[in-house]
């Protein structure tokens, strides 16, 4: 059975705050229970590196979401950028394709190895969890099933060489048949039954997320939006803990 440590190391706390000090006062009620956080840009463009150093010398591990999609050399330079910044985790669209993708994980190592850091992980936004098909079919334009798509972009990035990418719990069985259990699968629009699902779509219960084979869930309102998020946090901890 997994401990309740290593369930809470597989949650990724969403710091969607304006202001540093809300997000440091939630990473002080949380303590030693979470210990990863994804800052965001609703946070990160307030405050710049500064949460990030914050974030760091309290010993926790940063997923910087910044969701980068331009061309493959701007998408480089800003890939080596915030890599220089010591995150564990940086993310691009995977719709910016195969070159940006491949430009955004080679600038990511070689700037970690000429800083002598560890390199982040690399990893690919496939079809936001907030569209559901029709909003995929018939506002974006892309046609077929979501999944269909997800598992394309998915095997792009693998392609690509990136080390995993953001998806829906949904699309997790397809996504690890289609590019092996290796590669890292980090599955935001994550609802307890208790919760509400806001604006995102395609939501699955964080034990229904495990069981389909995510290794990291991302998890915002749930926790900072509850009246006591400790507690929530411990609620999704037992919930995870049940199925093991
Ligand atoms: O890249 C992401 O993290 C991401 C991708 C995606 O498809 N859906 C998604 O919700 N996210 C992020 O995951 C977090 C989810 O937050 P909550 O909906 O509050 O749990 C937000 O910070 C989103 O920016």
């Amino acid at each position: 059975m997994l401990e309740s440590r290593n369930l809470a190391e597989r949650i990724y706390v969403a710091l969607d705050y304006d202001s540093l000090d809300d997000a440091l006062r939630l990473v002080g009620q949380l303590g030693d229970g979470v210990r990863s956080y994804k800052v965001g840009m609703q946070l990160f463009y307030k405050t710049g590196p500064l949460v990030l150093e914050r974030l760091h010398s309290e010993g926790c591990h940063v997923f910087l979401d910044l969701k980068f999609h331009d061309i493959p050399n701007t998408v480089a330079g800003a890939a080596s950028s915030a890599t220089s910044l010591g995150v564990s985790m940086i993310n691009v669209h995977a719709a910016g394709g195969f070159e940006m993708m491949k430009k955004a994980k080679e600038a990511a190592a070689e700037t970690a190895q000429a800083l002598g850091i560890p390199a982040p992980l690399v990893i690919a936004v496939t079809q936001l969890t907030s569209t559901n098909q029709q909003m995929m079919n018939e506002q974006i334009g892309i046609p077929g099933s979501i999944e269909d798509a997800v598992i394309r972009y998915a095997k792009l990035a693998r392609e690509a060489g990136l080390d995993g990418v953001v998806a829906s719990g949904r699309e997790l069985r397809a996504i690890r048949e289609a590019c092996g259990d290796q590669f890292v699968t980090v599955v935001p629009g994550i609802r307890p039954a208790w919760a509400a699902a806001n604006d995102q779509k395609r939501i699955l219960t964080p034990a229904d997320a495990l069981r389909a084979g995510a290794h990291k869930l991302v998890i915002g309102r749930p926790i900072t939006h509850a009246a006591d998020p400790r507690e929530a946090v411990t609620r999704i901890l037992e919930e995870m803990g049940e199925l093991s």
